[in-house]
């Protein structure tokens, strides 16, 4: 059995934190990162108003996202291995693959693959806040949020809604660790009613 999992939604709505404990407690499961897909700077649009566009699909290689995800589909067990993840004995024909990243649903190739696609959200306050205490690899330059972040988390939610695009909201203003059982037991239910 191959079950895909999407961790999405909002930048700091905890998506990688959630994965990471996650990672740790399901058998056979391995993680593709989409932040590890964001193109060069030198390749990334500026927009009428001035920003680099960072919170648009374009700024993203999604073709090489889905060929890693394609790879895995194919031979899940090399995948881990070459990743790292020992296959566990009495779960050998179990195999899981999360996606994490803020833009997983918009990207028609992808959206079908998922056997369930959370969506974790933060208030607009929380969001801000914990996005200021952040260290990108390219630090947001004054404005960023409410003249590009924010608007682009919108934009592409009405979309995805408006496709009729199925997903589990999740709050993420719950603690780390009642994130986290809620959305384990979840998806072991859902792996008793694949089987
Ligand atoms: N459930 C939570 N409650 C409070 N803070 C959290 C929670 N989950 C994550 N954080 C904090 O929020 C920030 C963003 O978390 P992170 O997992 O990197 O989010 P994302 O990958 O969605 O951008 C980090 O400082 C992290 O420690
Ligand atoms: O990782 C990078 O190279 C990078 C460079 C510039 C910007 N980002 C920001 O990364 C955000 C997505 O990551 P996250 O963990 O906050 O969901 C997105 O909102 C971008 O604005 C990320
Ligand atoms: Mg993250």
């Amino acid at each position: 059995m191959k079950v895909i999992v999407g961790i999405a939604r909002m930048t700091n709505g905890g998506k990688t934190t959630l994965t990471n404990s996650l990672l740790k407690s399901l058998p056979n499961c391995c993680v593709i990162h989409q932040d590890d897909f964001f193109k060069p700077q030198d390749q990334i649009a500026v927009g009428e108003d001035g920003f680099k566009q960072w919170d648009v699909l374009e700024s993203l290689d999604m073709e090489a996202m889905l060929s890693t995800v394609q790879a895995w589909a194919r031979n899940p067990r090399k995948f881990a291995r070459a990743h790292g993840v020992s296959v566990h004995p009495d779960f050998s024909d179990t195999h899981i693959l999360i996606l994490e990243g803020f833009l997983l649903y918009s990207y028609k190739p992808l959206v079908d693959l998922f056997s369930r696609r959370y969506f974790l959200t933060v208030p607009y306050e929380e969001c801000k806040r914990r996005r200021s205490t952040r260290n990108y690899e390219v630090p947001d330059p004054p404005g960023l949020f409410d003249g590009h972040v924010w608007p682009m988390y919108q934009k592409y939610k009405r979309e995805m809604e408006a496709n009729g695009v199925e997903v589990v909201y999740l709050d993420g203003t719950k603690s780390r660790e009642e994130l986290f059982h809620q959305v384990l037991e979840d998806i072991q239910n859902s792996l008793l009613n694949h089987s």
